[in-house]
């Protein structure tokens, strides 16, 4: 386990990940906490993972995408800084749910909430196999030799501009002005939690983005500690109030 999971302490913020069953979320958060592809089971309910970025700790929520647990999700959202919707790019259908029955679970996320889309399991598409460099995946280490097969390769079925045309579709459903938020290109990713393309760029740069979320929240909770030493300016009342 990474060692930002050894000690139990309070996240100052959370992320969650959601999408359909079988899209690799939890797949994902192994490649990126444990550096290591590994055999998964579905899911059931949902878990978290703590990790150590700088001062601060931000719990990252793994929930599930079958149906039967579709209840559970907006809870995992409450007061969520991001959501990481996750989908297939093998399956049309897996991003398709991310809009009819994943977005509206983030609606109990923090108003300010940012959002990522993720396209997983780059490793099984063809256009993925002809561009893809060695040196571009996991850092400077060449794992060409793991990508999957061409026997193995399918037909990728949603595209960076669809993840971008979604983004753009969740701006609009949260009410805000997409000049104001972060641009779509950096907040759309495509991954391999298989061979670690762009996992560690995912999870590393949403971090970043929810660090000033945290220093917000700590500003308020600062500015709205009562000082109890300081000489009250209300009359007490008998009944102990400020009249
Ligand atoms: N080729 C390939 N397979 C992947 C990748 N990510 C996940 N898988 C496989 O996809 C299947 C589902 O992965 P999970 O990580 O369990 O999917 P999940 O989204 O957590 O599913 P639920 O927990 O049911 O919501 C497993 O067989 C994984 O080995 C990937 O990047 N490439
Ligand atoms: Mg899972």
């Amino acid at each position: 386990m990474a060692e930002s999971t050894k000690k139990l302490k309070k996240p100052d913020v959370k992320i969650v990940l959601l999408g359909d069953m079988n899209v690799g979320k939890t797949s994902l958060l192994h490649r990126y906490t444990e550096k290591k592809f590994k055999d998964t089971v579905s899911t059931v309910g949902g878990a978290f993972f703590l990790k150590q970025w700088g001062p601060y700790n931000i719990s990252i929520w793994d929930t599930a995408g079958r149906e039967q647990f579709h209840g559970l999700g907006s809870m995992y959202c409450r007061g969520a800084a991001a959501v990481i919707l996750t989908y297939d790019m093998t399956s049309w259908q897996s991003y398709i749910e991310l809009e009819e029955r994943f977005l509206s679970l983030t609606d109990t996320a923090n108003a300010d909430c940012i959002f990522a889309i993720v396209g997983n399991k780059a490793d099984l598409t063809e256009s993925h196999a002809q561009s893809s460099n060695p040196e571009e995946v996991e850092g400077s280490k060449p794992v060409r030799t793991s990508l999957s097969s061409s026997a193995s390769l399918q037909r990728k079925q949603v595209n960076r501009e669809d993840a971008m045309a979604l983004y753009g579709r969740i701006l609009l459903y949260k009410g805000l002005d997409e000049k104001a938020c972060l641009p779509a290109e950096s907040m759309c990713f495509e991954t391999s939690a298989k061979t670690g393309y762009n996992v560690d760029m995912l999870f590393e740069t949403m971090f970043d983005l929810v660090v000033p979320s945290i220093l917000k929240r700590r500003n308020e909770v600062e500015n709205s500690t009562v000082d109890l030493e300081a000489p009250s300016t209300g009359k007490r009342t008998q009944a102990g109030c400020c009249a």
